[in-house]
């Protein structure tokens, strides 16, 4: 048992059995992450009839921008990376998530800027808005009704897109995301049509199901790809870009919740460089050395080993277009499990199901979600508390 010096308490060794003790989840989950995590579809639905009542058609009456800068840090982020690649490399426009304050040098009246920040306070977020209203760019703003960010799109006449504040940044993708994929449609940037928001809202709400704190272990694919991951290094690649983002966001979530080191990347690129991790010392050459018949309860040795973790995209619809033939994708995802298995590196993989790019994305990130905070569970932290970003915060006097 650990305590930390910031109140964060929790054991090194994940214990299993609790996972399958739905009292004892809700005993360690006073904050309620997995509820929050479960209202995913919800914030779908909810966030959809927000953004209807926004004055986004204001945003086309300029035309097409020159480019699209969607400004925020953490989660709020994130959101860009989902509009890039929901977007796809058919977006007449660039794309760029910004997360640092103000915006890029270039930005002027030809650009629009989305200022987005579940708190409605981020620096980055409000130093963004500031600057776009400043250089004259057309600015949408998603945040929290009566934030500092909703008073600036109200001096600057621009849309405000609220976002309710129930749960946490990292526990709010989803009502974070749609308003900034809801802008970029009005924009003419992005195809999410109706049934696309209603199917990914209902992927969702399925996966929440299957990944419900009464479902046992055996049967709840989060539960067992946390215990899969417990005491190893998680590595995540993603097979797309769309999978990428994925990969990304469980870094997030597996660092935030679960305070797991986590590797996240594209498989593309991982191929021509990181792949080389499986060969080091958390993965070929620990494998090699383990005794398979040693009692893992009495063995000594250190037990830290790489997890792959892939998620595999399977490749969007015909008529959307892609970055390269599916066919190179599923190769190199083939590839890389067949050298996680030759070298005895355990591999879990998530596939997406859906039509769209939103609901293939949201396959891929509602099981690992519940995954991170299962595993934070499992080693008795609780998911909510974030102390040391608190203390960081006060340290850098932020
Ligand atoms: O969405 P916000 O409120 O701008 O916060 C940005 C990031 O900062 C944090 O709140 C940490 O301070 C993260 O949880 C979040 O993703």
């Amino acid at each position: 048992m650990i305590d930390g010096t910031a109140g964060v308490s929790g054991h090194r060794h994940a214990d299993d059995q609790l996972l399958d003790d739905p009292k004892a989840l809700a005993e360690r989950d006073p904050g309620g992450m997995l509820r929050h995590t479960a209202s995913a579809g919800a914030q779908v639905r909810e966030s959809a009839a927000l953004a209807a009542e926004a004055n986004l058609s204001m945003l086309a009456d300029d035309g097409r921008p020159r480019a699209v800068v969607i400004a925020g840090i953490g989660t709020a982020g994130r959101t860009g990376d989902v509009l890039a690649t929901v977007a796809g490399p058919r977006c007449p426009v660039p794309v760029i998530p910004h997360r640092s304050a103000g915006v890029p040098g270039w930005v002027g009246a030809a650009d629009v800027v989305i200022a987005v920040s579940a708190s409605g306070r981020s620096p980055e977020a409000l130093g963004a808005a500031e600057a776009a209203h400043r250089r004259g760019a057309r600015l949408v703003a998603v945040g929290p009704a009566d934030s500092q960010l909703q008073s600036l799109a109200e001096r600057a006449r621009a849309p405000f897109i609220p976002v309710p504040r129930r749960a946490p940044a990292r526990a709010s993708l989803w009502g974070l995301t749609v308003p900034v994929l809801l802008a970029a449609r009005a924009l003419g940037l992005v195809k999410v049509n109706e049934a696309d928001l209603a199917e990914t809202a209902a992927r969702l709400d399925a996966d929440a199901d299957r990944c419900r704190p009464t479902a046992e272990s055996f049967v709840n694919p989060a539960k067992s790809l946390a215990l899969g991951l417990a005491g190893s290094i998680p590595i995540v690649w993603g097979s797309s870009p769309l999978a990428s983002v994925a990969a990304r966001r469980f870094g997030d979530t597996l660092s935030a919740n679960a305070r797991y080191p986590v590797v996240t990347g594209a498989l593309g690129e991982a191929g021509r460089g990181r792949v080389g991790l499986l060969d080091g010392v958390f993965g070929g050459l620990a494998e090699g050395e383990r005794d398979i018949f040693a009692d893992p309860e009495e063995s000594t040795e250190d037990g830290t080993r790489l997890r792959l973790v892939l998620l595999r995209d399977g490749g969007l619809n015909a008529e959307d277009d892609a970055d390269e033939p599916l066919a190179v994708e599923e190769r190199r995802a083939d590839a890389v499990q067949t050298l996680a298995e030759r070298r005895g590196v355990r591999c879990d993989v998530v596939t997406a199901e859906g039509g769209s790019a939103l609901e293939r994305l949201a396959s891929l990130v509602a099981v690992p979600d519940f995954a991170s905070i299962y595993l934070a569970l499992a080693h008795g932290l609780d998911p909510m508390a974030v102390p040391a970003i608190t203390e960081m915060k006060e340290l850098a006097n932020q």
